[in-house]
């Protein structure tokens, strides 16, 4: 009988059976047809190129039979949030996130820190076993930025030299933590997640230069409210807004009493600055938002010296091929004066930065416009779509005022389609 071993937790076991990658597609697919729900078949890896296999077998995983059925094997996973999580001998291990990501490369930030006073972990360069990839429901996304991993480092291997930075140290990725937060998006009619457990997206937009959207704006919304995920808005280049300053107060004033966080602030003046630090500090988070609204110069005045850090970052991965579509995920440092206080994180791609973040179908919109939700079962027809209809509650909302005009507009662009 297997002993029983600390920090596991408790969660329904299921057995995965699969083959060694190299199996060919057309058997896995016969392998498929037979199998039990939970199984999920290996699946043919090598497109994101240099992978090892590291994946000899551990304790947890065994070989059954002999000559073709000796490439299968059993993998003991857990299913939780219904994600399979594999079950592994947790003594040695540490618990880390995934900074960047590229295949089964990836770079991993230890959670305990370096020292005492430090408030960043240990870096490790890791590869990640293939079993992994067979736990994945897409095996492409076995490992995104943002993951929460447990590692094992590599005593052997110890420290690696590297010419152009500091020593690495090497670790292999034993198991994914279940993901919350994912964002994606489709890329050859396949999902890729570009960042895993955003609690926040921190939406940027500018007073001037571009000029403000507020449809931008809920239309961003509209998505974290899909994604489940929290969001905030950053108004920029605040001291470019002369007379228009009452519009956004009042604009933020409406944000607010919706319960989104909205700051006004400027990277040239450092209005806001403060809050938006105090908004990222603890979450792990995205910054999106159109073009040249000031992303970036806002980023460098929250956190100066974050250049130097993204720099560092793509030093290690600077292989070119992937780096469009590769997030990144960069420490803020823990605020000085609240020495309890967790850092928190962003993450920063084009990719992320123009998100078109999850589909959101027509009828769906009307459920992420928080303020419509007290009038929609009172309008008269149930599939009231809130546009032409008569008895219609949210309309004579917005008409007495208790939904904003902005808003309501906003709702209409989107569910026509407009941009
Ligand atoms: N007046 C003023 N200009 C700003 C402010 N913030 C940024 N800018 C300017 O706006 C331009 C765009 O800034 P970026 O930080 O590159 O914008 P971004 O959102 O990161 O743009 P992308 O990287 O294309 O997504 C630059 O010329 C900045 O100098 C601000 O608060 N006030
Ligand atoms: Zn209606």
């Amino acid at each position: 009988m297997a002993r029983k071993k600390p920090g596991k937790s408790a969660g329904k076991k299921v057995r995965v059976e699969f083959r060694k990658n190299r199996v060919k597609r057309t058997r896995v697919n016969d392998l498929t047809r037979d199998a039990a729900p939970a199984a999920i078949v290996g699946r043919d890896g090598g497109e994101e190129g240099g992978e090892e296999d590291l994946d000899e077998l551990t304790g947890s995983e065994r070989l059954s039979g002999k000559g073709d059925i000796s490439r299968r094997r059993t993998v003991v996973a857990e299913e939780r949030d219904g994600q399979l999580i594999r079950d592994v001998d947790v003594e040695g291990c540490l618990a880390g996130r995934v900074v960047s990501a590229i295949g089964l490369h990836c770079l991993v930030e230890g959670e305990l820190p370096v020292s005492e006073d430090a408030d960043f972990g240990e870096r490790y360069e890791c590869t990640v076993r293939r079993v992994l990839r067979t736990l994945a429901r897409d095996g492409r996304n076995a490992v995104v930025t943002g993951d929460r991993v447990l590692i094992r480092p590599q005593e052997a291997d110890g420290v690696r030299e590297t010419p152009d930075g500091p020593a690495k140290k090497m670790a292999v990725v034993e198991r994914v933590e279940p993901r919350h937060g994912v964002l994606s998006r489709e890329h050859k009619n396949r999902e890729h997640v570009l960042v895993a457990n955003v609690d926040q997206i921190v939406i940027v937009a500018s007073a001037a230069d571009p000029p403000l959207k507020p449809a931008l704006i809920d239309r961003m919304l509209v998505s974290a409210e899909k994604g489940g995920v929290k969001a905030a808005i950053a108004v920029n280049k605040c001291d470019l807004a002369g007379d228009d300053r009452p519009r956004l107060e009042e604009l933020a004033g409406l944000y607010e009493s919706l319960g989104y966080p909205t700051v006004l602030a400027s990277a040239v003046t450092g209005e806001g600055v403060e809050r938006i630090r105090g908004l990222l500090a603890g979450s792990q988070s995205v910054v999106a938002g159109q073009s040249g609204v000031g992303k970036s110069s806002l980023l460098n005045v929250v956190e100066p010296g974050w250049s130097l850090r993204v720099g560092e970052v793509s030093g290690w991965t600077g292989k070119g091929r992937h780096t469009t579509r590769r997030a990144i995920l960069l420490r803020l440092t823990a605020p000085t004066d609240d020495a309890s206080a967790t850092p928190g994180w962003v993450a920063d791609t084009p990719g992320v930065r123009q998100f078109a973040l999850w589909d959101v179908a027509d009828w769906e919109v009307e459920a992420y416009f928080r303020e419509f939700q007290p009038h929609i079962p009172h309008c008269k027809y149930p599939d009231c779509t809130h546009t032409h209809e008569d008895g219609c509650h949210v309309k004579a909302a917005v008409l007495d005022g208790a939904i904003s005009r902005v808003r309501y507009d906003s709702y209409v662009r989107i569910i026509s389609g407009a941009d």
